[in-house]
């Protein structure tokens, strides 16, 4: 959809680096003034993003549809046919010939640079993630330089993320009729707009996160009510924050049955094995190669990135809030400091704040600035659910993070399903295959499979996600009543 120029919201986007004049409205999209939070979407944009980028960038459309059309496969894909591996390297050619496009009118709109974001960052991995595995990560000029000043302009980084292949990757099933002008998502008429392999199975996995962010509206909205009640802090603020935290701990434990959902449509083999190897990150290739942004040698106000990895849930802004919401950040992935239980696995809790506080880079900056605006909350509520020694409230207050807790129970159920087994399969095919071809080859598991399990976030997957689930735990209040004092 591209807006009338005449529209409020095609106003010139605010400067990246100097932002707004005193006074004036950031209106860079549709609901940018209250952090891009929509009150029936959440973090989700109301609207179908944009399809398609506008005439002047073609070509780049042109090169992910054919990606699609020519079914490109994984460089490292067992049983690769010359015919496939020709193919992935015409494709990759046609991108190398492309001329640099200009950038510039595509900074006048945040939707079209989320647009571009999109399709630059899915012909990058589809680009990374096809190279024959002894062939180093060597990105065209073509690619890399409206990447990097895209990003540049999103202040995100340069890879394919949750806000790329989740949040911004909505389409509807079934197209609504248009009496439903509005045409707001719903959990039973959505689809995708850009796939990596193509499959139903990876649809149905962003979709499972797509109707957890839509499930969450109603949490976000009884934060708010709850963030009323706190500064109002008084008997009838107790009891209302009570049935909150009631309606919340149901919200969460809706959100987990939504999670567990992903495994109708979505066979772990085929996620482990062909879908999610193209979201590698530059930190979790087994091979370590570097990623080579070519062309940054003719555009020296442009940076090497650094920031490298690759889509993972953990970049949900719907899980951050929660987190920070109920005061449980502050214990699930916690800096030392902190205090309270926390303080007792303090090298571990360093490394998951950091982890946590890293994914917040791969947000949209307005998402980011949202989570920092729910954290310096004058009044947190879990300071004043522990000082009010109301036992309902206390309960409830349990009640929340008992559900996030159970989220998170859930979530390592998922991961043992999805990537814990099908890596051990791997490894027992690899070893057989190994052993098979011992005395040419000898008999150690290849890179791809040796070592701890990654996240696609880079971390020592297991550790990590059992770490952050118990601290989760560890955030529960006890209760003390007001009689018992
Ligand atoms: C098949 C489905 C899923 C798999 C295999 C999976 C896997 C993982 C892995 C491996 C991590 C570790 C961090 C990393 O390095 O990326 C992670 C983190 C995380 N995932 Fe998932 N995930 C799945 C679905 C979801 C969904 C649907 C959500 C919610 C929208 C979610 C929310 C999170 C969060 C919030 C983290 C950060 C750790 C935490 O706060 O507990 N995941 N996931």
């Amino acid at each position: 959809m591209l807006l009338n120029p005449n529209h409020f919201l095609a106003l010139p986007r605010p400067h990246v680096a100097i932002g707004l004049p005193a006074g004036v409205p950031d209106t860079s999209t549709l609901a940018a003034h209250d952090f891009d939070v929509d009150t029936r979407t959440g973090f989700l944009p109301p609207q179908v993003p944009l399809t398609r980028l506008p005439p002047l960038w073609e070509q780049w459309e042109a090169v992910l549809e054919d990606a699609g059309r020519r079914r490109i496969q994984l460089g490292d894909k067992a049983g690769i046919s010359s015919a496939e591996q020709e193919s992935s390297a015409t494709w990759r050619a046609s991108i190398a010939s492309l001329p640099i496009l200009p950038t510039d009118d595509l900074e006048r709109s945040e939707y079209l640079l989320r647009r571009a974001h999109h399709v630059l960052s899915f012909i990058m991995h589809i680009f990374i993630h096809s190279l024959p595995p002894s062939e180093p990560i060597l990105i065209p000029a073509p690619l890399t330089i409206p990447l990097l000043q895209v990003s540049a302009e999103l202040r995100i980084p340069p890879t394919n993320n949750y806000t790329d292949n989740v949040l911004y990757n909505w389409a509807h099933k079934v197209q609504p009729s248009s009496e439903s002008s509005e045409a707001l998502p719903t959990l039973d008429n959505l689809a995708c707009q850009t796939l990596f392999t193509g499959t139903p199975d990876e649809e149905a996995f962003y979709l499972a996160s797509t109707r957890i962010e839509l499930r969450g509206v109603e949490a976000l909205e009884l934060m708010r009510a709850s963030m009323d009640e706190l500064f109002h802090s008084d008997a009838t603020a107790e009891r209302r924050l009570t049935s909150y935290l009631t309606s919340i701990s149901v919200v969460i434990r809706e959100l987990r049955t939504l999670l567990l959902g992903v495994r109708a449509g979505c066979d772990p083999e085929v996620f482990y094995n062909q879908i999610r190897p193209w979201f590698k990150g530059a930190d979790s290739d087994a091979r370590e190669r570097p990623w080579v942004f070519g062309g940054l040698e003719e555009h020296p106000e442009l940076a090497e990135p650094v920031e490298l990895s690759g889509p993972s849930a953990g970049q949900s802004p719907l899980v951050h809030a929660l987190d920070i919401f109920l005061g449980v950040d502050r214990y699930s992935h916690a800096a030392p400091s902190s205090g309270g239980q926390a303080s007792s696995a303090a090298p571990q809790a360093t490394e998951r704040a950091a982890f946590l506080e890293r994914m917040q880079i791969y947000m949209s900056r307005h998402h980011r600035n949202f989570l920092r605006h729910l954290s310096h909350t004058p009044r947190p509520l879990r300071d004043f659910v522990e000082r009010s020694k109301n036992p309902a409230l206390l309960a409830a207050y349990n009640e929340s993070v008992q559900a996030l807790k159970e989220f998170r129970d859930s979530h390592m159920i998922i991961v043992a399903l999805y990537i814990i087994g099908p890596a051990k399969k791997a490894r027992e095919r690899a070893a057989a295959q190994a052993q098979a071809e011992q005395g040419t080859q000898g008999g150690s598991a290849p890179p791809a499979v040796r070592g701890a399990l990654k996240g696609t976030g880079g971390t020592d997957l297991v550790k990590f996600l059992k770490g952050v689930r118990d601290r989760t735990a560890g955030a529960l209040l006890t209760i003390v009543t007001r009689r018992a004092l």
